[in-house]
């Protein structure tokens, strides 16, 4: 293993970044918010959190980060998007706002279509025991006004499904979940996050 410790960012203009941080931080990695391109400098993989996926676009156009992001990505580094998160990796959005004229920015990087607020208006928020690939028991997984996947392009593995829609996608480097492993104290996923991390870390030395 490099003798360099890992080091992985968290998008923190707004949402759920600090729970991410706590829990990294808990694993032993390095940690850094991320708000500005600077920022990603030296980092081996960066979270993209839940929270608001409108006004999160909004903020990477004002910080000037949509680029800097896409350009981690190329240069091998691991991402991983939670709920608002990986609706920013999508190639395609469904359901904005009518505001948005129905059109959504995204980073396109992850070969999928998602629909957000997938499963429905009355049941906002839930918790459920996720079956995911590579996981011997289940996940506690909570979704909160969370989006679901669909159409994934022949790099995407579907990690896990619920209600019939897949909610986890894995394609090379990038990890994405519709629900919030950072709310439920099980640390599994980010430790798989953290492997993945470690690997663009192997890569890059
Ligand atoms: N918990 C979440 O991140 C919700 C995502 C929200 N529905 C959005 O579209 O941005």
């Amino acid at each position: 293993m490099a003798g360099k410790p890992l080091r992985i960012g968290v998008l923190a203009l707004q949402g759920a970044f600090r729970e991410h941080c706590r829990l990294l931080d808990s694993l032993g990695a390095a940690v850094r918010e991320v708000r500005l391109p600077a920022d990603l400098a030296g980092l081996n993989g960066l979270i993209l959190p839940g929270g608001e996926s409108t006004t999160m676009a909004r903020l990477l156009s004002e910080y000037a980060l949509w680029e800097p992001i896409r350009d981690f990505h190329t240069s091998g580094r691991a991402i991983w998007g939670t709920c608002a998160g990986a609706i920013l990796l999508a190639r395609e959005v469904q359901g904005a706002p009518p505001q948005f004229g129905g059109r959504q920015q995204s980073l396109g990087l992850l070969d999928t279509t998602v629909q957000r607020n997938a499963f429905g208006r009355q049941i906002n928020s839930f918790a459920a025991p996720l079956t995911v690939q590579g996981l011997d028991l289940p996940f506690p997984a909570v979704f909160i006004r969370a989006p679901a996947f669909s159409g994934a392009g022949a790099d995407v593995t579907v990690l896990a499904e619920w209600d019939g829609q897949a909610v986890m996608l894995r394609q090379g480097r990038i990890l994405a979940t519709a629900f919030h492993p950072e709310l439920s104290g099980d640390a599994r996923i980010h430790k798989l996050f953290i492997e993945m991390a470690q690997e663009a870390q192997a890569a890059n030395t």
